[in-house]
């Protein structure tokens, strides 16, 4: 392998299921050194982990990229958004982080809704209509049912936050991730005192919003890590925010992420606010916005399927008429929290593979209905759709994606899209380029495009009709989510 062209950066993504690092050549993109370590989820109603797990998670996907990472001139991390980190005086966590997809908070989100001014008000004050992911609805739920853990909480930080304050010991976040709290007002972009003071959150337990471009802090001592005291440290963001700047997409371009969550989401330049909630107005890492729509149910609700039946991820069969919702974790898109997986049109000569289809046909039903709304109106109809995270490597989800999708799908090479967005957002603060720039001279984009082929309106059909069908089953629960 030749030497670097350039200073090395390192990128982090700590998402839901594993932290990974990558150590980049800034001047040409190459990863020149690559780790990964997996993290604990619990299971049940509650979706929780440590944030320590998180730190060693990190140490270890360092150790694993060897001497490079010593080299490092810059980090950066981009981490699982909305997750509730508490912190004690210590600033050791005072209980496991509740994370995004954990809906144990969907009465609170009911309720903030309603005594904030309803969903239009919301939507219009922080871009959101907030759902059971977003970290206010966890705080209340805490606050109901855990008054010692909120009395204890000196800081209140999010994922990405946790790590980038064990690196440089200052307490920061950036308005791509602030912006999922519901705590941050997206016309001001500050913390907003009135939503702060519904649910008893003191500001001062809140980080500093950085500025994009700006330096979060600089590496510190005794960290453990292999960077040198004085490395520079970037704002980091949410992972969608950093795939966004890893891909270096431009306004309008859409995204599909297929991973734990199924996100779909593009670039614009104006501030969202859906008020049916469907859309999260976030904003992005540079200045930009993010509008999103997020499912809890996609690689591993479709894992699950084909564990349950005992078949490959692949092996899929055509044909089917049956309909698969599968919701597993109850349902943020469509809003079901207390939803669970739901069979219909079951027949003698149904099939494994077609039972497996419809599983995947059902994750990405629900990501496709909200495509058209997170698109701006000057964003172009025949634009490749980029598909990223680890179900994009999936042939059964990159065909099941275009057949439903009806557009062309652009599938990048790259794999890591979000630590290569953190990585150009530590280059970023090395050069002084816009890190979305970095992204476009890296060329992390390019890969093989999938031309367009008819949409099957017929199976989209068919799953709208039973979603809309079967919402008093689905709105009700079962006991296990109750
Ligand atoms: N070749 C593949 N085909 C289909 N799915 C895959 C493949 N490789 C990984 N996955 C899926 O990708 C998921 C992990 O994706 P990733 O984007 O890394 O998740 P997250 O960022 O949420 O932790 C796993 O749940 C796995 O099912
Ligand atoms: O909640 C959201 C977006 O609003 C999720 O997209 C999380 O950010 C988790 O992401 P992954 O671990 O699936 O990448």
């Amino acid at each position: 392998m030749s030497a670097a062209e350039g200073p090395l950066v390192v990128g982090v993504d700590t998402s839901t299921q594993s932290t990974k690092a990558l150590v980049v050549d800034a001047a040409t993109g190459r990863v020149v050194a690559s780790g990964q370590a997996p993290h604990t989820v619990s299971s049940g109603a509650a979706r929780e982990s440590d944030p320590r797990q998180w730190w060693d998670a990190l140490c270890e996907a360092l150790r694993q990229c060897g001497e490079p990472a010593r080299e490092a001139a810059a980090v950066s991390i981009g981490g699982q958004q909305h997750g509730l980190v508490t912190l004690d005086a210590r600033g050791e966590p005072v209980r496991p982080a509740m994370l995004w997809n954990d809906v144990r908070s969907a009465p609170q989100a009911r309720r903030l809704i309603e005594e904030l001014g309803g969903p239009k008000a919301w939507a219009e004050r922080t871009g959101s209509v907030p759902s059971a992911s977003f970290t206010v609805t966890k705080w209340a739920w805490l606050a109901e049912h855990e008054p010692e853990s909120v009395r204890a909480t000196k800081a209140v930080r999010l994922p990405h936050d946790y790590l980038t304050e064990r690196l440089t010991g200052e307490g920061t976040t950036d308005r791509g991730d602030a912006s999922g709290t519901g705590w941050w007002a997206s016309g001001t972009e500050a913390y907003d005192d009135e939503t702060l003071a519904r649910v008893g959150l003191d500001p001062a337990l809140l980080p500093r919003v950085v500025r994009p471009g700006e330096v979060a802090g600089t590496v510190r001592d005794g960290h453990g890590l292999p960077f040198a005291k004085g490395t520079l440290v970037a704002p980091g963001t949410g992972d969608n925010a950093a795939a966004a700047l890893g891909l270096g997409v431009r306004p309008g371009v859409p995204v599909m992420s297929l991973g734990t969550s199924g996100t779909v989401y593009a670039v614009s330049r104006h501030r969202t606010a859906d008020p049916t909630g469907t859309v999260a107005g976030f904003a992005d890492a540079r200045g930009d916005w993010l509008p999103l729509a997020c499912t809890l149910n996609c690689t591993l609700a479709v894992d699950r399927v084909a564990a349950l039946l005992g078949l490959d991820r692949e092996a899929v069969e055509p044909g089917t008429s049956v309909t698969l919702l599968p919701y597993l974790d109850g349902e943020r898109t469509p809003l079901l929290p207390n939803a669970s997986g739901l069979l219909h049109g079951l027949r003698h000569d149904t099939t494994g593979g077609q039972l497996l289809q419809a599983a995947y046909d059902g994750a990405v039903h629900a990501l496709l209905g909200a495509l058209d709304l997170v698109l701006d109106a000057d964003a172009d109809p025949a634009a490749p759709l980029l598909l990223i995270g680890g179900g994009a490597r999936g042939t059964a989800w990159q065909q099941t994606v275009r057949r439903l999708s009806g557009r062309p799908v652009q599938i990048p090479e790259a794999r890591e899209l979000v630590a290569l967005g953190a990585a150009a957002q530590a280059a970023g603060l090395l050069t002084g380029e816009d890190p979305a720039a970095v992204a476009r001279r890296w060329n992390t984009a390019a890969g093989p495009v999938l031309d367009a082929v008819e949409r099957d309106e017929e199976t989209l059909a068919r799953i709208s009709g039973v979603l809309s069908d079967a919402a008093p089953l689905l709105e009700r629960g079962t006991s296990t989510t109750d």
